[in-house]
């Protein structure tokens, strides 16, 4: 069971990244591959717990700290249980908050308050920043060399509220800070290759520019298979893969957003990044990173994930007229989000 769940989750991301079971095929065991502690604050959530899930069947973890301001010592308890290599700590409120960081390799942020039919992700930001802003500055102080994968919304925000306590706690390493937009190019692969008629899992597509509504730009023009998709479909598709989080948020009607795809699209990403860490080769993803692919601060793109992070942001490659129209209607968007949450973290 444990093996083919990690065998389709590797099969999922193989096309932009090698499989987790990389160095172990090369021919060490589990227990040489490094150790690495994995903290996931927000843990109890509805992300939270599927991906704490996730993050304990991985064999790249060898610690797994999960943090909630409560109900994490059920989680803890429960995901301890089953027998995989990690070693599961829970922690609850922020006296616990800095034993939970600390040592961490990889922190992954899933705290934080999701949407109701008719909100946006913009919505979310009163609540979401301040809790993304206390949880950063904690980091900084008990674990400002981790990797931070940022899934609270508004994404677009969040990153560059991160971004801005880092740089005053004096530790910003723009390598190690990623927005998760794994979940858009999980959304895109699985439409394009229901539409396409293909196997989903030989599919690849590239989703750049941020994480909400029109700034989700997927290129199916770098689509792989190319499938010639007449362009009313692609229309269709790029909607559908831009409103994809609406869809799920008024499918649940009132009951939040999405979790079970997200922990999934959460898990791939952190392990693309504890592969990384470990010195596997070629690892890439789409990541919202600090970016001059464009004249934003911020962007998604295709990025080379290594031993300290960021190894190299790929430029967006060639774009059809239509996603080049898409581009240029984003960057108004992005850019104010961008700027509301650098105003936000140096006004609070
Ligand atoms: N990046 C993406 O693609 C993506 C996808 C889906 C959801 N999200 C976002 O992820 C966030 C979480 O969604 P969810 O469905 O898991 O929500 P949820 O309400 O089910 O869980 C959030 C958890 O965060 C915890 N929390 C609140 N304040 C905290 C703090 N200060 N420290 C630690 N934990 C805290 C809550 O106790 C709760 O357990 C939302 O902002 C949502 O919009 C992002
Ligand atoms: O849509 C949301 O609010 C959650 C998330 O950003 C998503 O894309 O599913």
């Amino acid at each position: 069971m444990r093996t083919a769940v990690l065998r389709s989750l590797r099969s999922a991301a193989a096309r932009s990244a090698p499989s987790s079971s990389h160095l172990l095929r090369r021919g060490f065991s589990s227990e040489s591959v490094p150790e690495r502690k994995v903290v996931v604050l927000g843990a109890a959530g509805g992300i939270g717990q599927p991906l704490a899930l996730l993050m304990k069947i991985n064999p790249l973890v060898s610690k797994l700290s999960l943090y909630d301001i409560a109900g994490t010592p059920g989680v803890a308890a429960d995901v301890g249980h089953i027998n995989s290599r990690s070693e599961v700590a829970g922690y609850v409120g922020e006296d616990q908050l800095g034993q939970a960081l600390e040592g961490a390799d990889l922190v992954i942020i899933p705290a934080g308050v999701p949407r109701k039919p008719g909100m946006t992700r913009d919505d979310l930001f009163n609540i979401n920043a301040g809790i993304v802003k206390s949880l950063c500055t904690a980091i900084a102080k008990y674990c400002p060399s981790a990797i931070v994968n940022m899934i609270s919304n508004p994404v677009n925000s969040t990153v560059p509220i991160a971004a801005e306590v880092f740089k005053k706690a004096g530790i910003y390493d723009e390598k190690k800070l990623f927005g998760v937009t794994t979940l858009d190019v999980v959304r895109a692969k699985t439409f394009y290759a229901g539409k396409a008629n293909l196997p989903v899992a030989g599919v690849d597509v590239p989703v750049v520019g941020g994480h909400a509504g029109i700034t989700i730009l997927p290129l199916f023009s770098q689509a792989s298979p190319q499938a010639n998709l007449p362009e009313d479909v692609i229309k269709a598709l790029t909607k559908r893969t831009q409103d994809g989080g609406t869809e799920v948020v008024e499918a649940k009607a009132g009951k939040g957003s999405a979790t079970l795809s997200m922990a999934y699209a959460g898990a791939v990403f952190a392990d693309a990044c504890l592969e990384g860490l470990n010195g596997v080769p070629d690892v890439v993803q789409c990541s919202f990173v600090q970016s001059s692919v464009t004249e934003l601060p911020f962007f998604a793109s295709k990025v080379v994930l290594g031993k300290n992070g960021v190894e190299k942001v790929l430029d967006l490659g060639p774009l059809s007229d239509y996603e080049k129209e898409g581009l240029e209607k984003l960057k108004p968007e992005l850019k104010a989000s961008i700027e509301k949450g650098i105003k936000f973290a140096n006004d609070n």
